[in-house]
């Protein structure tokens, strides 16, 4: 439906047509700007006696044009261009014929939309070279001075005095169609040296917020301009520092704002003759006015683009050290666990065992309560892995394990002391808890088939039981008659729990 209602429309129609209301408001609003400005630049800041001023920030307006909405951008250009030619050269309309004025009218328009073309592309390429969006370091400004502000002024410019001169529009003399050459070029870099830069300044993060912390700061630097009303040395003597401290503060984004704000100013400045330009013929105030607009500019930039890449690097190193210490946390988190816990079952091994169960055997030896222990071993284990191979053995061990973790409780200290043979230390457990629980376990392991690779498999355990004596000082000793206990219920015939009460560890 929509592609069918596109394609009845003509090739002009579809190049005109706006994408959405909002790209057409910013194309109208940016289009009116192009005029004021330029209207406003030469009725307020020209160079005597002529109509040329030192920052013609139209050429901005155009760039920023091109780049948002490309040819139809273009297109915007060129009629906001013959807007603002035409009344002019309508004036020479007495001493040249129509023709004439045409051909200058569609000259400067056509040096208006190329400058901004050539801009355009040639920033485009250094961005498709770097694939990366410029002024993301400190190194972007010079081809932005170079390609955005210099060449497309310089390979454009110079045709319009000439080309007005040959042809009678404003016919001029060889040096003053040299002065209006610099003058013009120097105007259109500046235009683009200050606005341009919006183009890629409205596509950092959060920029809102942004906009504002930097029209608190950069309004500042109003002060020193203001007050060289009464004290002309006072720009020299405080733009300088309030302007790091602003670029301190808000990075290459004050930079950006900072020198949108001094534009006016200084130009006011430079055209009342105030402070700074005091002693300055209009003329000379105007060059000046254009070199301090571009020395602060240039150096804003400068610092703002340094500092924000510092800030970039430092960002990028502590994600890597954060990086770093998670994968040093994580490596020695493992490594812990491989210290401590046996691979093959996940249950504490037999280092780890001893170590808590030390502890927990010196706390009862401070504080007495009941503390028993079980040594547990799989009956006839060899048999399996001699029919059934290595691999259904390590099976059994595992699915052993889950089957008495399922009767444990949280404060048993259970793991694998070695083979077949597991342990368990059972605080606050008097013998009759640690024999019960031994007896629930031996009935868990034995009553249910195993089934390991598909094969049914009937598995039991041996069980020792033992509960620490009043003056019993050695964890080793409590283990030797559990273990002596474990041997005794082999002896018995497997498939048992046997405590050792009468027996002497010694
Ligand atoms: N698959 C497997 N076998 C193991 C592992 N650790 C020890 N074994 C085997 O376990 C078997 C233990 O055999 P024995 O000590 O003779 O005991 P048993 O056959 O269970 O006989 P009783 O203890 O007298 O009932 C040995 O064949 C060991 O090779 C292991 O991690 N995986």
């Amino acid at each position: 439906m929509h592609a069918e209602s596109s394609s009845r429309q003509n090739p002009l129609q579809r190049f005109v047509s706006a994408r959405s209301l909002r790209e057409l408001l910013l194309a109208a609003l940016l289009m009116t700007l192009y005029v004021l400005f330029a209207r406003l630049g030469i009725a307020l800041f020209s160079f005597p006696p002529g109509n040329q001023t030192p920052v013609w920030l139209a050429s901005g307006i155009g760039f920023l044009l091109i780049a948002l909405f490309g040819l139809r951008g273009a297109l915007a250009v060129a009629v906001a261009s013959v807007l603002v030619n035409a009344p002019f050269m309508l004036i020479y309309l007495e001493q040249v014929s129509m023709l004439t004025i045409a051909i200058s009218i569609a000259l400067s328009v056509a040096v208006d939309v190329f400058q901004g073309l050539f801009a355009w592309s040639f920033i485009r390429q250094y961005e498709q070279y770097h694939e990366r969006a410029l002024f993301a370091e400190a190194g972007d400004l010079f081809p932005f001075l170079w390609r955005v502000c210099f060449l497309p002024s310089l390979l454009t410019v110079w045709m319009l005095p000439l080309v007005n001169n040959y042809i009678g529009v404003q016919p001029t003399n060889v040096p003053e169609t040299l002065q209006r050459t610099l003058i013009l070029t120097l105007g259109d870099s500046l235009g683009l040296f200050v606005l341009a830069p919006l183009y890629w300044f409205f596509r950092q993060p959060d920029i809102g917020r942004q906009v504002r912390a930097c029209l608190v700061s950069v309004s500042l630097l109003s002060l020193p301009l203001l007050l060289s009303f009464f004290v002309p040395a006072l720009p020299y003597v405080l733009l300088i520092p309030i302007w790091i401290f602003v670029l301190r503060r808000q990075r290459w984004c004050a930079a950006v704002i900072g020198t949108l704000w001094l534009t006016p100013l200084i130009l006011i400045m430079a055209r009342y003759q105030w402070g700074l330009f005091s002693f300055l013929p209009q003329n000379d105030a105007y060059w000046v006015a254009a070199i301090v607009l571009f020395s602060l500019g240039i150096g804003g930039h400068y610092v703002g683009l340094m500092l924000q890449e510092l800030d970039n690097a430092q960002r990028k190193l502590e994600q890597k050290v954060h990086e770093r210490t998670e994968a040093l946390q994580q490596a020695n988190e493992k490594l812990e666990r491989l210290a401590t816990v046996d691979e093959l079952t996940q249950v504490l091994n037999r280092r780890a065992w001893r170590e808590r169960a030390e502890a927990e055997f010196s706390k009862v030896r401070r504080y007495p309560q009941p503390l028993s222990v079980l040594m547990i071993d799989i009956d006839l284990f060899k048999p399996i892995n001699d029919q059934y191979g290595h691999h259904a053995g390590d099976e059994v061990l595992k699915q052993f394990v889950l089957r008495c973790q399922e009767t444990l409780r949280e404060t048993d200290i259970f793991g694998r002391y070695g083979g077949e043979e597991f342990v368990l230390l059972m605080p606050r457990a008097t013998l009759t808890d640690a024999l019960a629980l031994a007896e629930r376990l031996r009935l868990a392991i034995a009553e249910r088939e195993f089934r390991v690779l598909g094969i049914p498999l009937k598995i039991s355990a041996s069980i020792g039981v033992a509960e620490k004596r009043e003056h019993e000082h050695s964890l080793d000793l409590l283990l030797r008659r559990a273990d002596l206990a474990l041997y005794q219920a082999k002896a018995d015939g497997r498939n048992r729990v046997a405590s050792q009460i009468e027996q002497s560890p010694q």
